[in-house]
């Protein structure tokens, strides 16, 4: 797929999520609480990233709140003051001040004390446009999340990378680029899908190397997850 066919798909899969209706949204921002609520994933981690959403994302702020009340410390995004294109994470709770950065998304001001640094993250959700079976993303065009996420292509398992979306915006597939960093996992209004690790290891594999596993019942692994705790 050449830079003219991805920035078409990018602009019609922006224009479907964008058509969705506000009552859509908000049984979507449900649904996707609850997908999320039972995700073992989402049990195991402690500092969540996740985003304010905007050009008609699905809404965390549901999970957001539900997840707060678990005792989770959630991270916005923020535009690197100096950094091209990267990211930082700043604490999201009461006494975040939010200002509007250059595409009008709010964001927390950046205060010292109140940063997490990308490595030490347990888990980011993260926003976009498309993704396919794979675990490719199709993100806004700025490759924040690829620069600031760089460092899993080297190997590392954590923080776990989870898409979130609307069931509109799977795709067939994507075109894989060397700098694109493989979701983990997406989860969507309706499922919970999980990718194969490649992202752990040290060279890029291409797109049939990554073995979509599928849905899978989260439930279940949500108890079994919780069992293999509390006995351990
Ligand atoms: N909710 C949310 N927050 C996010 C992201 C995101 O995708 N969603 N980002 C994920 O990377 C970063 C911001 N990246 C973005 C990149 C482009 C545009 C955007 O609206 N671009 C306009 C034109 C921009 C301009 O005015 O210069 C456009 O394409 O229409 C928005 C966010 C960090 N925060
Ligand atoms: N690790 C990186 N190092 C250098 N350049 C990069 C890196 N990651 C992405 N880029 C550059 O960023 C540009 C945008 O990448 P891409 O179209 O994949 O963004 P995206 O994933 O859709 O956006 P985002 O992550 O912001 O939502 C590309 O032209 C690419 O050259």
């Amino acid at each position: 797929m050449d830079q003219a066919s991805r920035r078409e798909l990018r602009k019609s899969l922006r224009k479907s999520r964008r058509s969705l209706t506000l009552l859509q949204q908000k049984q979507a921002s449900r649904a996707l609480t609850r997908q999320l609520l039972k995700h073992p994933q989402v049990i195991r981690s402690r500092h969540i990233a996740l985003y304010l959403a905007n050009d008609g994302e699905i809404d965390p702020a549901i999970f957001a709140a539900e997840a707060r009340r678990h005792g989770k410390v959630c991270y916005l995004p923020v535009l690197h003051p100096v950094l091209h294109n990267r990211l930082w994470f700043v604490r999201y709770d009461s006494e975040a001040e939010l200002l509007l950065n250059q595409f009008g998304i709010p964001e927390p001001a950046i205060k010292r004390g109140r940063r997490r640094s990308a490595r030490a993250l347990d888990l980011v959700l993260l926003p976009l446009v498309g993704f396919d079976a794979a675990g490719g993303r199709l993100g806004m065009g700025g490759g924040f999340y690829d620069r600031t996420f760089a460092f899993k292509r080297a190997g590392t398992y954590s923080p776990f990378l989870m898409g979130l979306a609307h069931e509109c915006q799977k795709v067939e597939s994507l075109p894989i680029a060397s700098w694109d960093v493989p979701l983990d996992g997406v989860v969507t209004d309706r499922y919970s899908y999980r990718f194969n690790r490649a992202s752990a290891s040290s060279t890029p594999k291409p797109a049939v190397d990554r073995l979509f596993i599928g849905r899978y019942r989260t439930q279940s692994s949500a108890r079994r997850f919780r069992s293999s705790r509390s006995n351990g």
